[in-house]
């Protein structure tokens, strides 16, 4: 049974496909209203009300997945929740038109003076001189930001018969000429715009982004709008040149805080504000409740999502093909850990054959994952994998090879420790399932699973029946043993699946016996 918390207002409609599950239990309160059972919580879907901060996720250590049922992330600690182990999603395009509409509506308004005009004739005036407006036909407007929700409003401005300029760091010229927009520098935008909007995400780059300095480089008379985050156009910076007249007035939909209180902004009569009100229509919230719903609800299931915040993003056939080098290469880790339980400073994974065409990215995430969860106390898992190693020191990377040792598909994992190198090679059979063929030097085949003993010896006769003796006398059966010597009278190894965990004193024992060099017990 998993248990959701809903904690910011949702489509009943969209939360539809996690009501007919029986394995869910669906709470739809506020964080501060289930403070005493945070910890009972497997999902979280938000909107932006809720702050799901590093204290938060402290408090609810079940938590995998964080599901925000609309596209900014600015209110949730996605380095955090990484290091938590917690999945983020979103829900990328639900809301894009209607934002989209939202931010053209708020333009026409603003530059009519239509909340003005309407608030007049409601206090019974009738004074239509004072409400004279501009067209936005054949206005320069200035796009900054130019993705989802930008390129949307770009659309509808062409249809308007105004003048696009547009400024996206990351915009090719081949999207914005099939867009009908030219693409320009930030400072181009300032100065060649009429009216500009912003459709950035808030980000350490774009905060602040239309403050003084920018905003003294726009034309005298610019009208501004916000409906993608509050503090992209400083606030301060922004009553500054309303004061001094630069601008000639703003729509906001969002605010640095929200809501905003008794905010300065408030005061001008040529600022026409909206609560944060973009996605909100009955569309949009089907929308995005509906595709956060769907992916909890895979997720939960075990399955891949494909709007991840903090994983790669990996669509169903890809998992499909991917999904038996994900387990091969976990327990590969494990084993590898385990066996060289030292400190490691480097990890390099090789894939070889037909893995190698593979989304090897979420392969060695699994992998590392696997290695790391015997070493560190706290959670880690996929998402958190690569960040944990980075915190421990541990250093890894990827490579390609055709070398397949006369296997379809092959991984290596090398490990280096202060003084030894570990290298472990893995396949993967259909119909049979995963062996390791290679072991710190040896070639071997055996299934990492279950409880092994591994031991190192020299190549003698009656080794194996001494091991058996020891093994046999303390009542442990062996279920499956493989041996692999580099040559014959050299060192060799055996790997032993028991069918129960070894107690410490056997594994005293066995080292004792002459020509015996070691002896491990590794679990997967
Ligand atoms: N008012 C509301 O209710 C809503 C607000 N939003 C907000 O709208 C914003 C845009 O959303 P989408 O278009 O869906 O996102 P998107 O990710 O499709 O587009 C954002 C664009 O901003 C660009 N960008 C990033 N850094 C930049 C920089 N420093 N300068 C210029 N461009 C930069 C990116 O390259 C990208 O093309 C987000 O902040 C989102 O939170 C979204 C939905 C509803
Ligand atoms: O999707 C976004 O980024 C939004 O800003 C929408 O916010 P909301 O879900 O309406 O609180």
């Amino acid at each position: 049974m998993f248990r959701i918390l809903v904690s910011d207002s949702m489509s009943e409609e969209g939360l539809a496909p996690l009501r007919k599950s029986e394995q869910i239990e669906i709470v739809q309160k506020k964080v501060t209203e289930v403070e005493d059972r945070l910890h009972e919580f497997d999902a979280l879907l938000v909107r932006s009300a809720t702050k799901v901060t590093e204290e938060l996720l402290q408090k609810m250590p079940n938590l995998k997945i964080v599901g925000r049922a609309g596209v900014g992330v600015d209110n949730i600690d996605i380095d955090a929740a990484t290091r938590h182990g917690v999945v983020v999603i979103n829900a990328p395009n639900g809301n894009t038109i209607s934002t989209a509409e939202h931010t053209f509506a708020m333009m026409a308004a603003l530059v009519r003076r239509i909340p003005q005009a309407h608030i007049s004739v409601k206090s019974r005036e009738w004074n239509r001189n004072a409400f004279v407006g501009n067209e936005l036909y054949s206005k320069h407007l200035g796009i900054i930001g130019f993705g989802r929700i930008g390129s949307e409003v770009a659309k509808r401005a062409r249809a308007f018969g105004m003048q696009v300029h547009v400024y996206d760091p990351f915009l090719t010229k081949e999207r914005a000429e099939k867009l009908g927009v030219s693409v320009c520098t930030l400072d181009e935008v300032l100065a060649l715009s009429d009216i500009i909007t912003v459709h950035t995400p808030l980000t350490k780059e774009t905060r602040g982004l239309l403050g003084e300095k920018n905003l003294a480089k726009t034309k005298k008379g610019v009208y501004l709008l916000n409906c993608a985050r509050g503090g992209i156009i400083d606030e301060q910076a922004l009553v500054k040149f309303l004061e001094n007249g630069h601008v000639a007035g703003a729509a906001l939909d969002v605010f640095e805080q929200e809501p905003p209180g008794d905010h300065p902004l408030l005061s001008f009569d040529n600022v026409i504000v909206t609560p944060h009100l973009g996605a909100s229509t009955v569309e949009a919230q089907l929308n995005v409740a509906a595709q956060v719903s769907e992916e909890v609800l895979q997720f939960l299931e075990g399955k891949p999502v494909t709007s991840s915040i903090n994983l790669p993003t990996l669509s169903k056939d890809v998992y499909a093909k991917i999904q038996s080098f994900y387990n091969l290469a976990k327990k590969m880790g494990i084993v590898a850990s385990q066996y060289m339980n030292i400190p490691v400073q480097e990890i390099t994974v090789t894939y070889a054959g037909t893995v190698a065409d593979l989304e090897t990215t979420y392969i060695t995430r699994s992998l590392l994952a696997g290695f790391l969860k015997p070493r560190v106390a706290s959670t880690v898992n996929e998402v958190n994998a690569a960040m944990v190693a980075k915190e421990r020191g541990i250093t890894f990377g990827e490579k390609f090879s055709d070398e397949t040792h006369g296997y379809a598909n092959c991984i290596s994992l090398t490990v280096y420790g202060e003084n030894k190198v570990f290298t472990i090679k893995g396949t993967h059979i259909p119909n049979y399932g995963d062996r390791i063929v290679h072991f710190d030097g040896f070639s071997i085949d055996f299934a990492p699973e279950g409880y092994l003993l591994y031991i190192q010896h020299q190549d003698k006769p009656g080794m194996i029946g001494k091991v058996g003796n020891v093994l046999g006398s303390h009542d442990v059966n062996i279920a499956t043993m493989q041996v692999g010597r580099q040559q014959v009278g050299g060192k060799a190894i055996m790997m032993l699946t028991l069918d129960k965990p070894l107690d410490d004193e056997i594994l005293e024992k066995l080292t004792e016996i002459e020509d015996i060099e070691a002896a491990k017990k590794l679990e997967v």
